[in-house]
């Protein structure tokens, strides 16, 4: 267990530096090695996390980089640069689909200072008219840095894995309002509109594959009913207006479960992601995902190297328990284990059951926590806390290509010069 000092939020230094960078040596590469206390060979989460050193490696003292390879007792954990989430409709009640420009400010500012400055906007699917507001009220935050872009999650989603988004707002392609959509998409500029989730089974959905390609949009795949053929097709669609690897949305979450003999979409998305040819997202909350499946797909270095953690949290993630609260066209609210889709029952604790999904219970509508906390959970539980960091640092930053990005080299994490660190809250139990 945490002692009360060490659980005391560590977070500082998001808009600026929290260790000094030395004047002189490379003048690009910060070095940052911090010291994991040990008590008896095992982590010891009682102890202070110390920063041993920062600076160029060149400049290190004598014996100390050796120390923090692996197998030595001193590991990179806890200060590392900020996490990056590719993922995220809103919290604390702010909306992104919905909210004033203002309020997503002020909520995305409390994220940065809290850890993650580098997000994507998600919205869920909205019709084109409730796009085309949303759209033009987050591009200036997007043209000022606030935002690195947005992540477009429908709406040419299948409506037999809809999930929590609006059944009212997915549509086909190639259907009327999908033709506006596409028009819409085409007179953004280039780089706002960085993501876009599709059910590659849809009608039309490989022409506007095609056509977010030539824009420079990532091609997302989720939300979907597809099986295994459908998906290794959609991975072999031609792209040639950009190298940028493919996503699993929110990998499991909104797609055909895995049984043994109808295995579904997940083990060709898997096996594409270990070939490198496809980006794995994983909500990392510990709500839509089991602790085991998260062990191993991050546990697995060929798998690791290309997840991303994600938090997919929306307005209700962060409000008190049995506040309702909106996902675009959606109601939801905050129930007590993670937001769920629809009104909270009478006595505002739980939720209603609403159908089939998730034993009875209304479904999951987006993650119960935030990027930061989600992995300080997670790295309170024993996980790989490498695995974990790289999954939240290091991978999402190469889907964003003008994103600086650190590289962790033996657990020793450079980065450059006078670029901000965070330290994550020390892990709670
Ligand atoms: C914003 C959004 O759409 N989030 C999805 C939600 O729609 C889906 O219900 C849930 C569980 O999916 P599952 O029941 O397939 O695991 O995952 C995500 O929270």
């Amino acid at each position: 267990m945490p002692s009360p000092a060490s659980s005391e939020p560590l977070l500082r230094a998001a808009t600026g530096p929290s260790v000094p960078a030395e004047p002189s040596g490379d003048p690009q590469a910060l070095t940052v090695v911090w010291e994991e206390p040990t008590a008896g060979g095992a982590p010891d989460d009682a102890a202070p996390v110390r920063l041993r050193w920062a600076g160029p490696a060149a400049e290190a003292p004598r014996g100390l980089l050796d120390r923090v390879r692996p197998g030595g007792h001193a590991r990179a954990r806890r200060i590392t640069p900020p996490l990056v989430d590719h993922h995220v409709h809103g919290g604390a009640g702010v909306d992104l689909a919905t909210s004033g420009a203002e309020d997503i400010r002020r909520w995305l500012a409390e994220l940065r200072a809290a850890g993650a400055s580098v997000v994507l906007g998600s919205l869920p699917a909205l019709v084109p008219a409730d796009l085309a507001a949303a759209l033009e009220r987050l591009r200036p935050l997007w043209e000022d840095g606030a935002l690195a872009g947005v992540h477009l999650e429908g709406p040419f989603l299948s409506p037999a894995r809809a999930g929590a988004q609006h059944p009212a707002a997915l549509c086909a392609p190639d259907s009327t309002a999908g033709r506006r959509v596409r028009e819409l998409l085409r007179a953004q500029p280039r780089g706002f509109v960085r993501t876009l989730t599709l059910a590659p089974e849809l009608p039309g959905a490989r022409a506007v594959a095609a056509e977010l390609d030539a824009a420079g949009t990532v091609l997302c795949l989720g939300h979907t009913d597809a099986g295994p053929a459908e998906v290794a097709a959609a991975l072999d669609w031609p792209r040639p207006g950009t190298s940028a690897t493919p996503v699993a949305t929110h990998l499991f979450n909104g797609m055909r479960p895995f049984h043994h003999r109808d295995p579904g979409p997940v083990p060709t998305l898997l096996a594409a992601a270990r070939r490198g040819r496809l980006r794995l997202e994983l909500v990392a909350d510990g709500a839509h995902v089991a602790p085991e499946l998260m062990a191993l797909i991050l546990e697995d270095p060929d798998l690791a190297a290309q997840t991303c953690l994600v938090s997919d949290a929306i307005a209700a993630t962060g409000a008190p328990c049995g506040t309702v609260h909106r996902l675009g066209p959606a109601v939801v609210h905050a129930a007590p284990d993670a937001p769920r889709l629809g009104e909270p029952a009478e006595d505002g604790q739980g939720s209603k059951a609403t159908g089939p999904e998730d034993g009875g219970r209304a479904p999951l509508a987006g993650g119960r926590r935030t990027l930061v906390e989600a992995v300080t959970a997670l790295l309170a539980t024993g996980l790989d806390a490498d695995a974990v960091l790289r999954a939240a640092v290091l991978v999402p930053r190469r889907s964003l290509p003008e994103t600086p990005a650190p590289e962790l080299e033996d657990g020793v994490l450079v980065w450059g010069e006078g670029r901000p660190l965070v330290a994550l809250p020390a892990a709670r139990a």
